[in-house]
């Protein structure tokens, strides 16, 4: 949960008396309330903070909210906003509000409305204990989903099939499904978001799978690729540069490490392996109240790893026409180094 404190002192810090949030998992990060339907925070000025909603969730506003809730739906809401924010400058989501969203403010506030990014993002890379506790039972639930529907996981079933009772598996633990389940077997394991098909595994297959529970609004995230009979030398080598690459990634991770040089540790496995240019991803991402949030583990970023970031080490290479490999753990971040959350085991190949 993220700390209204911290952000009414990054807000100052930002150079604005108020912040208008409209991306929801920011909304229920700062509130508590999940309806990512209809949900917009004030923060400011002051220590005002107010949550607006519509009233299909007035109940729901009641019971999750940790702030002042006003029911209302536009203009009504952007109206009773408008009140206190005359004159002031006002920080918007740039990343996620909609031209007509800007329009519509403009229209109703008599204020400077100034585009900001990662604000509320940066904070929630940091995960309360709380927050750490969710995924972790997030993660807990999908390990025993895996190793419940590993068995049936062999040539002459379809992908569909695997991704259907592992999304079974999670609805009957309590948990909804994270994200698409990803089946990628044979020559569709080239594909890194290669979303179940109706392609029927065959013998000498990798089959990748990533899969994630969300629970109590938080995600987990897990790949592993296994063997159906004997794969081709070709993959077997594939399979032991990746995994190479995701264990040496894994043991650097520590606070203070930067998120590209721990993406050019796996990188510079692979590229010795000659898979640099099959590596056609990032090593990695935060996960919390959204699958992909802060901070990015990737060449560009300039984020630094620190204790209490949730983040995933999934190196792959992919091999058009031939075939591909991820292996995927969820790491929590911590002040000495790190613990491995997703717990299934990785198989021989
Ligand atoms: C659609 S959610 C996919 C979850 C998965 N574990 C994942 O994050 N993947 C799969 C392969 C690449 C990686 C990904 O999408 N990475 C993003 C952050 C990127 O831009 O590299």
């Amino acid at each position: 949960m993220t700390q209204l404190a911290d952000l009414q002192q990054v807000i100052r810090e930002a150079g604005v008396d108020a912040l208008w949030v409209s991306t929801p998992a920011n909304v229920q990060a700062l509130t508590g309330f999940s309806s990512g339907a209809d949900g917009k925070v004030l923060v400011g000025p002051g220590d005002a903070v107010t949550l607006y909603t519509d009233s299909r969730y007035t109940v729901q506003a009641q019971e999750e909210s940790r702030v002042t809730v006003h029911i209302a739906r536009p203009p009504e809401t952007f109206q009773h906003a408008a009140d206190g924010l005359k004159g002031l400058r006002v920080g918007i989501e740039a990343e996620h509000l909609t031209v007509a969203g800007l329009e519509d403010l403009g229209q109703h506030w008599d204020a400077e409305l100034v585009p900001m990014r990662g604000l509320i993002e940066g904070l929630r890379a940091i995960k309360s204990p709380e927050e750490v506790q969710a995924i972790r039972e997030a993660q807990a639930v999908a390990d025993h989903v895996f190793a419940e529907v590993r068995p049936m996981i062999r040539a002459g079933v379809r992908e569909l099939d695997v991704a259907l009772e592992l999304e079974l598996g999670l609805r009957r633990a309590g948990a909804e499904v994270g994200f698409d389940v990803i089946v990628a077997s044979g020559p569709r394991g080239a594909m890194p978001h290669g979303v179940a098909s109706g392609r029927v595994i065959e013998d000498g297959d990798l089959v990748t799978i990533d899969f994630g529970a969300r629970l109590h609004g938080y995600h987990s995230d897990m790949t592993r690729t296994l063997a159906v009979g004997t794969p081709s030398d070709e993959m077997r080598r594939v399979y032991g540069a990746v995994l190479e690459a995701e264990e040496a990634a894994i043991a650097a991770v520590k606070p203070g490490m930067k998120c590209a040089d721990l993406d050019a540790v796996a990188r510079g496995i692979l590229e010795r392996h000659g898979l640099g240019e099959a590596f056609a991803h990032s090593l990695g991402h935060g996960v919390g109240l959204n699958i992909h949030e802060a901070p990015g583990l990737r060449k560009t970023s300039e984020e630094v790893l620190a204790a209490g970031m949730v983040i995933t080490i999934e190196p792959g290479a992919y091999l058009p026409g031939v075939g591909g490999v991820r292996i995927e753990d969820l790491l929590l971040v911590t002040e000495d180094g790190y613990e491995v959350l997703s717990l299934t085991p990785k198989e021989a190949i």
